[in-house]
Parts: C-alpha cells; sequence; structure tokens
C-alpha cells in the first residue's frame, strides 16, 4: 500500500531590509533549511546600499521594486540547487518590511494569473509597476502630507485614536498622498497598492493579495478597532484609494493556493496553502511568542520594542496595531530608525570593522562611560523625530569626540537608554517578572545584550538557533493558519513549553547608575530635539 506522506513543511519568507529570508520548519516547527538573497551583494546592479536608494534630498529613500522579484527569483533558485523537497510543504506565510509600498500597473492581475513557467518573475513582470522605485519605511519626505491628514481629521491625536498612530512620514497613507501629489499619471495607471507584505503573499499566491490588519495598522489609513478602511483618511490621501487598496484581512486567514507558475517552476504541491502576510514587526512578536508581561526588543536595521497589549492606548509617540497572533488583541510598537547601521558604522570606526574587537572594546570600558553620553541619529530618526550627532561629558556639555572605547559604549548605552525612556514615556514600567526577549541581528552578540539588561534592569532571553524571529514567526503563522485554529490559539501549536534560552541577566551594582543615567538622557534627547 502506497504510503502517502502528506505534506507537513512550512515556510516563513521574510523581505527585509537587506536580505529575503526564507526559513523551513518541520511538522514539530524545528527549523531544518534556512536560506537568504543579501540584495547589495547578491544583486549589485540595482545599486543598493544596505539595500536601499538613498536619494539627494537627503529624505527620499526608495527601492527597486524588480529587485525584490528578482531576489525572490534567486532564492528559489538557491534552495532548489539546494535540493529542497518543494513538494512537501504544506502551506507558507511571509512578513514584509512595514509601511513600503507597491505600485501595480493596470494589467497586472491578469499577467500574475498566468505566467510562463519557462521564465523568471523578475523578466515576465519587469514592465508591471506603475512607479518602479518603491518608497520605504526609511523615508522621510512626506511631513507636508502627514500635516495634512492630521488636520482633515482633527489632529494629531484623533488620527492616532483611529489608526494607532499620529501621521509619521513613512506610514504608507502619506506615501501614497505624496505620488498622487507628485506622480498623478502614475498613480491613475495603478490597478493595486501593495504593501511589501501583502506584494511579497502576490509573488506566491500568483495574484493580488490582500493586506493584513496587523501590518494595514502602519498605513494611518485602517481603523484597529473596526478593521475597516476609514474614509476621512482615504479620501485626505488619494481618490479612488480603497478600490486600489482591496479588502483588509484578518492576519491568520487563509487567502488561497501557491501560484500554478510556482507549482510548474518548483514543484510545490498544488495543496500548499498561503497565510496571510504580514509586517516584520508583528512577525517577530509571533516569533519570539510574546506574552503580556514580556518585552521584545528587536535589533535589526531599525531596532524596535514592542508589548502585548489587551487594550490599546493610542498617542502621539509611538504606536498601535492590531496584535498578529489575535485580532481582538494589540501591539505596541516604538521604532527607533537608527539601528544596525550606525553599529556597523562605528564597529568600522572605531574597531577596524570586526565586531569581536567591538565587544572586547566594550567590555574593557565601565558601565556609565564615566558619565560620556552619546546620540547617534545619523539618519532622520523616527523616535523623536531629530537628526545628527551629539556627545555629552559627565556635566552635559557638548563635546567634538570620544575616544574610540568611549564612542562605542556611548552609541550602546544611548540606543538603549533611549529605547528604555521612551518606553516608559509609553507607560511601561519593568516589573519582577519582567523579562526582554532580545531578536535581531545584534542580539547574538553578548556584550550588547548585557548593557540591554543593565539599562532595563531585566534578564535578556534569546530564540536558540536563529536571530531571525521575525522569518520564523511566519513559518509558525502559516502552521497557525493552516491548522485552522482560532486567534486565541496561537499557543496551541507549539507542543512544548517556550524555548528561550536566557542569555544574560542584570548586574546588581548597575541599577541606581542607569537609573540616574535614564534622567539625563531623557533631558539631553529632549534638548537636541526641539
Ligand atoms: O518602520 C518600522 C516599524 O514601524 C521598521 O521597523 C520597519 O518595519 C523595518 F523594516
Amino acid at each position: 500500500m502506497m504510503v502517502s506522506t502528506k505534506p507537513d513543511i512550512f515556510l516563513g519568507l521574510d523581505l527585509s531590509t537587506q536580505q529575503l529570508k526564507v526559513i523551513a520548519v518541520d511538522n514539530k516547527l524545528c527549523i531544518i533549511h534556512e536560506e537568504v538573497v543579501n540584495f547589495d551583494k547578491d544583486l549589485p546592479e540595482f545599486g543598493t546600499q544596505g539595500g536601499v536608494k538613498r536619494h539627494e534630498d537627503a529624505l527620499t529613500v526608495t527601492v527597486p521594486a524588480l529587485m525584490w522579484v528578482k531576489a525572490f527569483d534567486l532564492l528559489l533558485e538557491k534552495i532548489k540547487y539546494k535540493g529542497f523537497c518543494f513538494e512537501n510543504v504544506a502551506c507558507i506565510s511571509g512578513t514584509g518590511q512595514q509601511h513600503g509600498s507597491v505600485y501595480w500597473k493596470i494589467g497586472s492581475k491578469t499577467f500574475l494569473n498566468n505566467l510562463d513557467p519557462n521564465k523568471g518573475l523578475h523578466e515576465q513582470l519587469k514592465d508591471y509597476f506603475a512607479i518602479e522605485d518603491s518608497p520605504i519605511w526609511m523615508d522621510s519626505s512626506t511631513t507636508e502630507q502627514c500635516r495634512s491628514i492630521e488636520q482633515a481629521v482633527g489632529g494629531a491625536q484623533a488620527l492616532a485614536e483611529i489608526t494607532g498612530s499620529r501621521a509619521y512620514e513613512r506610514f504608507t497613507g502619506n506615501q501614497i498622498a505624496k505620488i498622487y501629489e507628485t506622480k498623478q499619471a502614475s498613480y491613475e495607471e495603478c490597478e493595486c497598492i501593495s504593501l511589501v507584505s501583502s506584494f511579497l503573499a502576490s509573488l506566491c499566491l500568483g495574484d493580488f493579495a490582500p493586506i493584513d490588519y496587523s501590518d494595514g495598522s502602519g498605513m494611518n489609513l485602517m481603523n484597529i478597532y473596526t478593521k475597516t478602511w476609514d474614509p476621512a483618511c482615504l479620501q485626505a490621501c488619494a481618490p479612488n484609494l480603497k478600490e486600489k487598496l482591496g479588502n483588509l484581512v484578518p492576519s491568520s486567514a487563509r487567502i488561497g493556493f501557491i501560484s500554478d507558475y510556482l507549482s510548474a517552476k518548483y514543484g510545490f504541491p498544488k495543496s500548499c496553502e498561503i497565510v496571510a502576510f504580514t509586517g516584520d514587526n508583528p512577525a517577530s512578536l509571533a516569533g519570539v511568542r510574546l506574552k503580556k508581561n514580556d518585552v521584545c526588543i528587536s535589533l535589526g536595521t531599525s531596532d524596535t520594542l514592542m508589548l502585548w497589549l489587551n487594550t490599546p492606548k493610542p498617542a502621539v509617540e509611538g504606536h498601535i496595531f492590531v496584535n498578529p497572533v489575535n485580532e481582538n488583541a494589540y501591539m505596541a510598537l516604538l521604532c527607533f530608525k537608527n539601528g544596525s547601521l550606525v553599529r556597523e558604522s562605528i564597529r568600522d570606526r572605531c574597531s577596524e570593522g570586526s565586531w569581536k574587537n567591538f565587544e572586547q572594546s566594550l567590555k574593557a570600558s565601565k558601565p556609565g562611560n564615566d558619565g560620556n553620553i552619546g546620540i547617534y541619529f545619523d539618519e532622520t530618526e523616527i523616535t523623536p523625530f531629530a537628526q545628527g550627532i551629539y556627545r555629552f561629558n559627565k556635566d552635559d556639555v557638548e563635546v567634538k569626540s570620544f575616544s574610540n572605547d568611549e564612542e562605542i559604549r556611548a552609541l550602546v548605552e544611548g540606543q538603549f537608554l533611549g529605547k528604555r525612556v521612551h518606553a516608559e514615556a509609553l507607560g511601561y514600567n519593568l516589573d519582577k517578572n519582567s523579562r526582554i526577549l532580545a531578536t535581531g541581528g545584534a542580539s547574538k552578540n553578548q556584550a550588547i545584550l548585557q548593557v540591554l539588561s543593565d539599562i532595563f534592569h531585566a534578564p535578556v532571553y534569546t530564540i536558540p538557533g536563529t536571530a531571525n524571529s521575525a522569518c520564523l514567526g511566519c513559518a509558525y503563522r502559516a502552521k497557525h493558519g493552516w491548522s485552522g485554529t482560532s486567534n486565541a490559539n496561537y499557543n496551541d501549536i507549539f507542543s512544548e513549553s517556550e524555548e528561550y534560552e536566557l542569555a544574560v541577566i542584570p548586574s546588581a551594582e548597575t541599577k541606581d547608575l542607569y537609573e540616574k543615567m535614564a534622567k539625563r538622557y531623557k533631558q539631553l534627547e529632549q534638548r537636541i530635539a526641539n
């Protein structure tokens, strides 16, 4: 009797700022394969730096949408070359950097439905983008559009109470408003507007994929309570926008099956389902299996701090998104744009480009850095809205430079003091049960985690085996959606209890030191941000 091996592999895809990643897990949710395409290194023909293109106005930041398509082709070819068993894939979900947008030209839907499996996606889709360079989350060029949408709905707090955030330059609605104002013909030539997450899902579906509640919360367009597009917000951005965005779906929704193209070209079973894709930070929350008392700090291109919320308290700082694993709950997020790229630039300048030297230097300098505090906003920062590099000595006097060791410690302490100060402003108080779940590239660096633990005075845990919690979270979400459990049962898909690894515990003698330093940091940041 033939033993039918039912497909039981789940894929998570992550289209982030610098890379496109895939993680495959088995039925027990153990990682069985990981693969990555690095945009700068593997697709140099697009000329990106850190995966993006910074424009001369020092505000506009875009990515060629076709680069993302070619990265998807390349990623699948890479795992095919390594003998990956596509025929065992039961379900796929995924994620994308939040807020970025892709503009499909009229005719794309029909074309997506009928792709030729003998050709690559990028050669077939190259003429199907109404806007070839997609705006992404690092863009800060839409301040005028932000003021306009806030005015249209009654102010910053009013907009936060509808959409979960005041207007932010990177949020998709404001980016669409700028495109309508500056490239109206292209806007009108657009059949569908995807987020980066739903764009990647569309490549898997071979059709336009819907935007999910969680990533849709990052647009200044969706009412986070009704989970529907807000008419006043849509109208404030551009006409006929609702038709271009399509309907919103729960983040656990099963949105269809793998495309005929991918099934024919790679051997995915036609039964392979697609679960809605979502934003990278909501996916990270799913990946670390965040609980009520935990704080998740993702140390990636951007650094983010996330909390689970049952009752949203929208404010003019930070963001409230619909929760990706329970549509009746929420998540709070603080985003810090100056994350890994700043750490890498100081690593290159102060420790000869070596993380080993960076760590040694951090260990050689003492907590509190003899009172020196640094604020390193190479790019226009999001939290707070400010730009520039500032160094202060123990008397709060601005100085021109630090030694290499002082600079490295000032960067790491400054980044975490900022996170603590803004988390407390959001109303978060660490208590004796608090845990910090660290993820993202820098979460592999013990010395950096020790500073994080000391400044928050809380133990720091990591997920063994991967720093890619967003990608892993989507493999988990694929199984969750595929198994048809309701939102409330996300944790039921995990057989064993949490599998976090205790990475570091706070040192007792630094508690008071950083208590005082956090107060100084708050005053210094207010000084430079105004
Ligand atoms: O803007 C952000 C969150 O609001 C960033 O964390 C992006 O999602 C990074 F891709």
